[in-house]
């Protein structure tokens, strides 16, 4: 109940449909049976919209929970960013024409932005949209090799629509990457318009079903009404308009993915994986503690608790910052909406700072709980290959992770050059306006406040060293961008430290806000426990200015460690609490019938290569 609130009604209507619980097993498929089988799931999906009236984004995300467990479907994109684009972007009479289509999935859209020599790189991207006032179209090309558009989910094989991100050329003039409307597939045929050369990219990391695509331009005319002209205009006759609004609005798509990536990917990922490998770690039971006595459960053993323990923290913790992120990101938008774009910097740099935060940590975190299950851990059986090929995909979609943290970086440097000029930040920054005790409170009683207190310092003072560096930098002698780049690993470090900060925050407001004493109490350990590991896994950021001193680090290990034992008889309980049903699991190791064996054998009976096969048959005979 702590999660799940108004979502399970709609879980369980997914959870009839027979389609989505049974049919063949993704493991034992090849990737275009992969690719088909969610099709068909993609289709049934929309039935079921249809079906139950579901139309708001949330209740529609408790049903694909269940349709596509832990993979992105090619709805993904549609319902991602080629909707919240055409809303953000389009004008009323543009949003009136493709919204109402494209919601009762009428047309399928995608969102093309990256090609072959750019994704990072924004402002390199080469794609061209000229306008001519002679057939008032937008002419869109592929100038070179590295323009071909590149990556995009669900334009391989399945759109027939997508939002195109490409230089407005008129008269001559670049006016900047704008977004297109661009029809690219036949609404009758399906077969892609004259004009456009498209396909799939081929086989990934994961990613399965979807169908991540290229396409080349070859003067491809759309009419002018399909550029989305919410901010800037080109009338027929070429006249280029724009509102005074900030550029970076045509950004807008990446930060609300960014934003929701952190709960969506990073949070569900991590949780996913920390229930499957605590179950199997309260199944297993391995080796001896004590002479002539049972074989433990694996979980008894400290080094899995410690293995395990702080990863379910951490999934605790990025859970409630993804949580907070999308509150924060809905309220931000209303604010730009009415004409209030002052949070627009801030937005934008916790965005980008905790999806690269966060993403980073599930990606590792998911790994760590697959060693944890031994060798049926290396199993797909166990389900931790498909969550974490999906999930790390999340560390390079929507702005590789390093970039993404040198943004945030840029912000908290700009934040702290206006506080030595007397400005006073606010919002997550606030704390960059305090005077920073440089006397550690931690005692042995740890409570939330003083661990908040430790990372607020260490975050200080890991940005202020950032820009007093970069400042020494270009006083002797560099240019800014050579002193940016020279500097760019310890901003790196700067901003991970404040996304830290920001998560132990958040996480100890959650824990103050519960009311349940038992709960509560619970939480806090919680809590402590992934504050101490994060002390102590970047010990050199707490003693490198004396704020913590070694006595109290060790203080530090020995409540890491009681805290273990503490946590241990509600391990299967926490897990339990994020209410995944088998189903969206996916694991034989982490039924929650527990009957991991039995269904082991069965399944691996059911493996293909155990099927008779004349060409192996014949080579083995
Ligand atoms: C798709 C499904 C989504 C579903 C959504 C729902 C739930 C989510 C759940 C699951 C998601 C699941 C599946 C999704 C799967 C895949 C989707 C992947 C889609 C993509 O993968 S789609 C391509 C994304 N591709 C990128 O992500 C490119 C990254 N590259 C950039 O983003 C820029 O290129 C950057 C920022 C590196 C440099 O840009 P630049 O060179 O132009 O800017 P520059 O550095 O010069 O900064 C000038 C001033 O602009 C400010 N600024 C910059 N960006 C801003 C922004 N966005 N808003 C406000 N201000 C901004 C700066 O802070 C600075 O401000 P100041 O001057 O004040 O310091
Ligand atoms: C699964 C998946 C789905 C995707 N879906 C879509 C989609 O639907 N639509 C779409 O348009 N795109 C999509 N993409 C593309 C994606 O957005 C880009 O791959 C991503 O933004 C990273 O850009 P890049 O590939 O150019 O990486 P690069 O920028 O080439 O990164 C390579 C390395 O260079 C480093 N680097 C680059 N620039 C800098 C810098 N300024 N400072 C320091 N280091 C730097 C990076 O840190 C990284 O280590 C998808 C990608 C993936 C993997």
């Amino acid at each position: 109940m702590l999660f799940k609130g108004g979502g399970l009604p709609h879980e369980s209507l997914a959870l009839q449909e027979k389609l989505f619980g049974a049919g063949p097993d993704y493991n034992f498929m090849t990737r275009i049976e992969r690719f088909k089988n969610s099709l068909v799931r993609v289709q049934h999906f929309i039935r079921c919209c249809a079906r139950y009236n579901l139309h708001d984004h949330a209740d529609k995300k408790w049903f694909e929970g269940v349709a596509f467990p832990n993979e992105v479907s090619v709805l993904g994109p549609h319902s991602g960013m080629f909707i919240p684009t055409l809303k953000e972007q389009g004008s009323e009479e543009q949003i009136q024409k493709w919204v109402p289509q494209a919601e009762k999935h009428q047309i399928m859209g995608t969102y093309i932005q990256t090609e072959l020599g750019h994704g990072t790189f924004v402002r390199g991207l080469e794609t061209t949209a000229t306008y001519d006032p002679k057939t008032e179209e937008f002419i869109l090309n592929s100038p070179t090799l590295t323009s071909i558009k590149w990556w995009p989910g669900g334009l391989g094989r399945t759109c027939n629509f997508g939002i195109v991100m490409a230089l407005l050329y008129i008269d001559g003039k670049n006016y900047g990457m704008h977004p297109f409307v661009v029809q690219l597939r036949s609404l009758k045929t399906h077969e892609p318009l004259p004009g456009l050369t498209m396909g799939d990219i081929g086989p990934k990391f994961g990613f399965d079903t979807v169908d991540n695509g290229y396409l080349q331009f070859n003067h491809f005319g759309i009419p002018r009404e399909n550029m989305l002209m919410k901010y800037c205009q080109v009338l027929k006759n070429g006249t280029y308009t724009k509102q005074t609004r900030n550029p970076k609005f045509s950004y807008g798509a990446m930060i609300f993915v960014r934003s929701m990536v952190v709960y969506e990917v990073a949070g569900q990922g991590l949780a996913k994986a920390c229930t499957i490998a605590i179950r199997y770690s309260a199944i297993r039971r391995q080796s001896e503690l004590k002479k002539s006595r049972p074989e433990p459960q694996i979980l008894d053993y400290q080094t899995q608790q410690y293995k395990l323990f702080p990863l379910l923290a951490l999934a605790y913790a990025v859970w409630f910052t993804g949580v907070r992120m999308k509150e924060i990101y809905f309220m931000v938008n209303n604010e730009i909406k009415q004409g209030h774009t002052e949070r627009l910097p801030e937005l934008h740099a916790i965005s980008s700072g905790l999806k690269a935060f966060t993403t980073s940590m599930a990606s590792w975190g998911i790994e760590r709980c697959r060693l944890a299950c031994g060798g049926h851990g290396y199993s797909a059986a166990s389900g931790l290959p498909k969550i974490y090929v999906n999930a790390t995909g999340g560390c390079t979609y929507e702005g590789e992770n390093t970039v993404m943290l040198l943004q945030c970086a840029r912000f908290l440097m700009n934040i702290y050059g206006g506080v030595k000029n007397g400005r006073r930040p606010s919002g997550s920054v606030n704390y960059l306006g305090e005077r920073i005790s440089s006397r550690c409170t931690l005692t042995s009683e740890f409570t939330l406040k003083s661990l908040a207190d430790a990372f607020k310092h260490r975050a200080a003072r890991m940005i202020k060293e950032a820009s007093e560096r970069l400042n020494r930098l270009q006083a002797s002698g560099n240019d800014p961008e050579d002193s940016w780049n020279l500097n760019s690993v310890v901003l790196t470090k700067a901003a991970e430290a404040h996304c830290h900060y920001y998560m132990v925050l958040v996480f100890e407001s959650v824990v103050e806000s519960v009311e349940d004493n038992c709960v509560k109490d619970i939480l806090r350990q919680l809590c402590q426990l992934l504050a101490l590991c994060g002390i102590q896994e970047n010990s050199g950021d707490f003693i490198q200015d004396g704020f913590l001193n070694n006595d109290q680090l060790e203080l530090v290990k020995q409540k890491q460690l009681s805290l273990l034992s503490e946590i241990r008889p509600n391990a299967v309980l926490l897990v339990d609490a994020f209410e995944f049903h088998d189903v969206q699991l996916g694991s034989i190791l982490g039924r929650f019938d527990g009957n991991v064996y039995e269904n082991l054998f069965k399944w691996a009976k059911k493996t293909p290569l155990n099927k008779p096969e004349d060409l192996i048959h014949r080579l083995l005979r």
